[in-house]
């Protein structure tokens, strides 16, 4: 499972969680302007907008799986197994593989209104990376400051959906997440009155009960359902300091704990990273299972005007700073 949010202070964030139960290997990559893309089916592109994200290098091929591009524009892919069709290659098309959906959008887009104008072109296809990765089956989702869509590729075609939440998990279709928020209508971060029955004496004995229904087991409707909540009542401050936080917050609230999703015999799935990209400055910060330190690579720090992709590992371990002794 994986859920992406979005997030809007000063700056704007975007980031997700990783939830698997074993790695490809993936690694912070920035790739230049003038790192020569070679798509599939659309040639080689040279000039491009840099981008910055978590990416499985094969082949020196960053095949991303969530990034944002120097002109604050996020894009992230999840889960969604069967559910995905991906369309034939068609000649006279511009036919793009899912592996390249990332790049083929942030290389070029600067605003959402480039993005919508690319889907509206665009043949979404299934063309493997190689034959130990074919495609994977996923939607995405893709914002800049101002709004968010969700992008699916379907039996009936592609499809693209606002997104007033700002949030994606996985199955079921977007459209169907959405409606079940209906589910959730009576939720608030405030203390519930007695609509129950003005009859009856009940009472708040706790805290929080406002959002009492809200669900909190980890199936992809119920993590939707609660990023939801916490993401559109969520208050933080503004400095950078404070909004990074609160945003590992939102996505704190779907954080996968080992044991508690079991996939196979003695097999978890847990939250591999959580990412938190200020998509406004071009820094992709992060955190792992074990690391709960916030990690940080400036897109900006590196030559942008390059040919060659720059590669940080993620570091994975956690440490203590001690306050006495021990140190
Ligand atoms: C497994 C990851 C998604 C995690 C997720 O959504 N889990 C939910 C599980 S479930 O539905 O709820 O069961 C996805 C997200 C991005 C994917 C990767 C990226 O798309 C980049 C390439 C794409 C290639 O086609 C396959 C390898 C790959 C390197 C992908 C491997 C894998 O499918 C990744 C890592």
């Amino acid at each position: 499972m994986c859920t992406a949010a979005t997030y809007r202070t000063k700056d704007f964030y975007f980031g997700r969680t990783l939830d698997y139960e074993f790695s490809y290997g993936e690694e912070i990559v920035i790739t230049p302007r003038n790192y020569e893309f070679h798509f599939r089916h659309m040639g080689q592109a040279e000039e491009h907008y840099a981008i910055i994200g978590m990416a499985h290098v094969a082949g020196d091929y960053p095949l991303y799986y969530d990034a944002i591009n120097e002109k604050g524009i996020g894009m992230a892919g999840l889960n969604f197994v069967g559910n995905a069709v991906y369309a034939e290659v068609t000649e006279g098309k511009e036919n793009v593989a899912s592996f390249e959906f990332i790049p083929w959008v942030l290389r070029q887009c600067a605003t959402m209104d480039e993005v919508r104008a690319l889907l509206a072109k665009i043949n979404l296809v299934g063309t493997p990376f190689a034959e130990q990765f074919p495609a994977s089956q996923l939607h995405w989702i893709i914002a800049d400051e101002n709004e968010a869509i969700t992008v699916e590729s379907v039996a009936d075609g592609l499809h693209v959906y606002e997104n007033p939440v700002g949030v994606l998990t996985n199955n079921p279709p977007f459209a169907q997440q959405m409606f079940m928020l209906n589910n959730y209508i009576g939720l608030s971060p405030k203390q519930p009155e007695n609509s129950f029955a003005k009859d009856v004496p009940l009472n708040t004995y706790s805290r929080g009960m406002g959002a009492l229904g809200l669900p909190g087991d980890l199936s992809s409707a119920s993590r939707f359902a609660r990023v939801a909540f916490t993401r559109m009542n969520a208050v933080s401050g503004d400095s950078e300091a404070e909004s990074v936080s609160q945003f590992f917050h939102i996505l704190g609230s779907v954080d996968q704990q080992r044991g508690c999703c079991e996939v196979a015999e003695g097999k978890y799935e847990i939250t591999i990273y959580t990412s938190c990209c200020n998509a406004t400055r071009g820094i992709y910060y992060y955190t792992t299972y074990d690391n709960h330190r916030i990690m940080g690579v400036d897109m900006h720090a590196e030559d942008l005007d390059g040919t060659t992709l720059t590669c940080y590992p993620m570091i994975a371990e956690g440490q203590v700073s001690w306050q006495n002794g021990q140190n």
